[in-house]
């Protein structure tokens, strides 16, 4: 699993039990989900449709620097099912995993549309196509 983005737990992101709230981290996955679809389908309009049980294993306190994982399961005809794994930096400590995230492609009529994809592409080996 590649850990792209790494986030700082700042006193905004507590909830009252002066820890990192839940909800701040779902949607810190949800936009990286997002980015990362975004770009191996090379298509701004991509969303969220489904996630599977999410598990929360341990706490962020402020101050902690968390990275977000993600992974890609499957390549579908217009869907793409990425894992993701959120985890401590500096302990690697697993914070919370989510199985089976479910993006689908659009087209301009906010339709599925297949996105012809069926692998990992890296931006540098596109640039070296062009
Ligand atoms: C110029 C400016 C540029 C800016 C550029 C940067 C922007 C940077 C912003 C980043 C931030 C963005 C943030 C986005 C993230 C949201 O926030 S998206 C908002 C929340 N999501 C939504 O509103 C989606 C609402 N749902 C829908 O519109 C419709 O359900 C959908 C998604 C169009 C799908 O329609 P549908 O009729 O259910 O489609 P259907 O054909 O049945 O299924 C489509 C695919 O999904 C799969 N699927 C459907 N349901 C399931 C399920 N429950 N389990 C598994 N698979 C499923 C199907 O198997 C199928 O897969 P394929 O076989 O084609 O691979």
């Amino acid at each position: 699993m590649r850990f792209h983005t790494r986030k700082w737990v700042k006193p905004e992101d507590l909830n009252p039990n002066g820890t990192l709230f839940g909800g701040k981290l779902l949607a810190w996955i949800d936009e990286e989900a997002a980015l990362y679809s975004i770009v191996q389908l090379e298509n701004n309009r991509v969303v969220t449709k489904y996630m599977s049980e999410i598990n929360f294993m341990s706490k962020a306190t402020e101050g902690d620097i968390v990275e977000i994982g993600i992974d890609v399961k499957k390549f579908g005809s217009s869907s793409l099912t990425l894992k993701c794994e959120v985890r401590n930096m500096r302990t690697r400590e697993t914070i919370i995993t989510v199985e089976d995230i479910i993006m689908v492609n659009l087209g301009d009529d906010g339709k599925p549309k297949p996105h012809g994809k069926t692998k990992i592409e890296y931006i540098k080996d596109r640039l070296k196509e062009q």
